[in-house]
């Protein structure tokens, strides 16, 4: 098909619209609600002109690359070209966090500070408080529903995020301040995206509703801090105190031993409750919709935990997921593939001229990746639009693939990569995977989900891509079991 043929110097950009540049797009690349709306479109594009494509920022080429060959080829082998990040509009609380820090020093600096803090960190009882607060608060929906029937989307975003507050703050923030602080999130989180779609207004509409929506979000903004810095002041009381000495570091206090100011710890630790806490809520309720849909799954996974559980001489699992039911990894990972929370990774960028399939990547291009289109693709995944979680057993062809190397068991290509690869995957997959495998273990093994009426799969785009309809369960309590960490 017909192209709009840029090049640069000589050479030619990748495949793109007839169309170089839509006024509209600028900026569209960088922002939430945008990058969701061009979800459909960009899929057209690539069945048009292939797995790379140029559509325009601006004045900047934006290349999406939706093939895994491609993906491993920039993202791996030629990962410190590909590791930088464009500069952004943040609204202020995320530009000082690990994502939006240049490829650099500092990123290399608070990056290895997150990365062995949730290395080291003791997860064991910060995830007994929050799995036994959820299944009280589900065993008492339940028992209060109408058939036991259950929307449980909100109690499992809120045990997730009460989970990561304990590793962020230390255990033992309460209650109504971890509610207040989710709200203001939420609040935040949605102006941003409400600001960001602006761009796409006549501009006198623009102006007329940007300047009251900022001031909304410059209050949201200073709760936020309020809250944040009463939290880090009372732990840093409590550790002058000498309070729970011995006990386990929480982030906040390897942020106060890097000597930062207020406001940068502030916005390290909006970007940990908020990198964490919606992906990892969100593919929870993903795979708690999947076996709902497909009983049977159910059913395996569950047996397959009681019989790794007689194994083991105190009946429960190891607070790092050691001697976990294979199964139930293969539920996760497969859940992972099929519906990744986040559908594109962060922009980036390069910081030189790169060369792929004989098109050029500009430097300073945005360049972003398809990645549900690489857990979906049909060239590596057989049914690839089928739930078969059997396909990460061993001798499945999804046996040993790596989530953020983008390689396993050899191979040079990646299958899927839902935490993103290379130098800037998300550092926090593997304790993702962790909680994940800890919740989906225990909501199983205390009730029997089953399906009220049809499951509505359809999701609902955004910077995280949730279901469209929260799923509705029926909950049934099973015998007492004591909870696996
Ligand atoms: C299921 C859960 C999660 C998913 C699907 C997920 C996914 C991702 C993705 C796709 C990226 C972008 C990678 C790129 O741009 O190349 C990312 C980056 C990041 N994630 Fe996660 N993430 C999850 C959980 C977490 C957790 C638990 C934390 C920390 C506690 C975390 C912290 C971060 C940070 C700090 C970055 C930026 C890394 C950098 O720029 O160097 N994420 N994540």
């Amino acid at each position: 098909r017909q192209h709009g043929k840029c090049y640069i110097g000589g050479s030619p950009l990748p495949p793109g619209p007839p169309w170089p540049r839509l006024p509209l797009l600028g900026n569209l690349l960088y922002r939430c609600p945008t990058i969701a709306s061009l979800v459909d479109a960009l899929r057209r594009l690539h069945a048009d002109y292939g797995p790379v494509v140029t559509l325009w920022a601006g004045s900047k080429p934006a290349i999406f690359i939706a093939g895994r060959d491609a993906a491993h080829r920039t993202l791996a082998r030629a990962g410190a070209t590909f590791a930088h990040r464009p500069p952004s509009w943040s609204f202020g609380l995320n530009g000082h966090g690990v994502n939006s820090a240049q490829y650099g020093g500092r990123w290399s600096l608070l990056r290895r500070n997150l990365s062995s803090h949730l290395a080291g960190a003791p997860l064991a009882g910060a995830l007994q408080s929050s799995l036994s607060r959820l299944v009280s608060s589900l065993e008492r929906a339940a028992a209060a529903a109408e058939n036991h029937v259950v929307v449980p989307s909100e109690m499992l975003r809120h045990a997730v995020f009460s989970f990561f507050a304990s590793l962020c703050f230390g255990e033992g923030a309460a209650e109504d301040v971890l509610r207040q602080l989710r709200g203001v999130h939420a609040e935040i989180l949605s102006l941003v995206i409400e600001l960001g779609a602006f761009h796409l207004m006549p501009a006198l509409l623009e102006v007329a509703c940007y300047f009251p929506k900022c001031r909304k979000l410059s209050n949201a903004q200073k709760r936020h801090h309020a809250t944040v810095m009463a939290l880090i002041s009372a732990r840093r009381q409590r550790n002058r105190d000498g309070v729970g000495a011995g006990r386990r570091r929480c982030y906040v206090d390897t942020l106060m031993e890097l000597r930062l100011r207020d406001e940068e710890m502030v916005s390290l630790c909006w970007e940990f409750m908020n990198a964490a806490s919606k992906t990892t809520s969100t593919a929870l309720e993903w795979i708690m919709a999947r076996l709902v849909l497909h009983q049977e799954v159910q059913r395996k996974l569950r047996e397959d935990i009681a019989r790794r559980g007689e194994g083991d001489e105190n009946g429960n699992c190891t607070a790092n997921g050691e001697r976990r039911s294979p199964f139930l990894e293969a539920v996760v990972l497969e859940a992972l593939r099929r519906h990744p929370p986040a559908h594109y990774l962060l922009a980036h960028t390069t910081d030189k001229d790169a060369h792929l399939d004989g098109y050029l990547i500009p430097k300073g291009s945005v360049v972003n990746y398809g990645v549900a289109d690489i857990g979906r693709d049909a060239t590596s995944w057989t049914n690839p639009d089928e739930f078969l979680p059997e396909r990460f057993l061993e001798g499945g062809e999804g046996y040993g693939v790596s989530v953020t190397a983008g390689s396993g068991s050899g191979e040079v290509s990646m299958k899927m990569m839902p935490f993103g690869s290379g130098r800037r995957a998300c550092p926090g997959a593997a304790i993702a995977l962790t909680v994940l495998k800890s919740f989906v273990e225990n909501l199983v093994t205390r009730f029997e989900w089953t399906p009220v009426g049809a499951v509505d799969m359809e999701e609902k785009p955004g910077l995280v891509t949730e279901m469209r309809t929260p799923l509705r369960t029926c909950l049934v309590v099973r015998p007492h079991v004591q909870l696996n960490m």
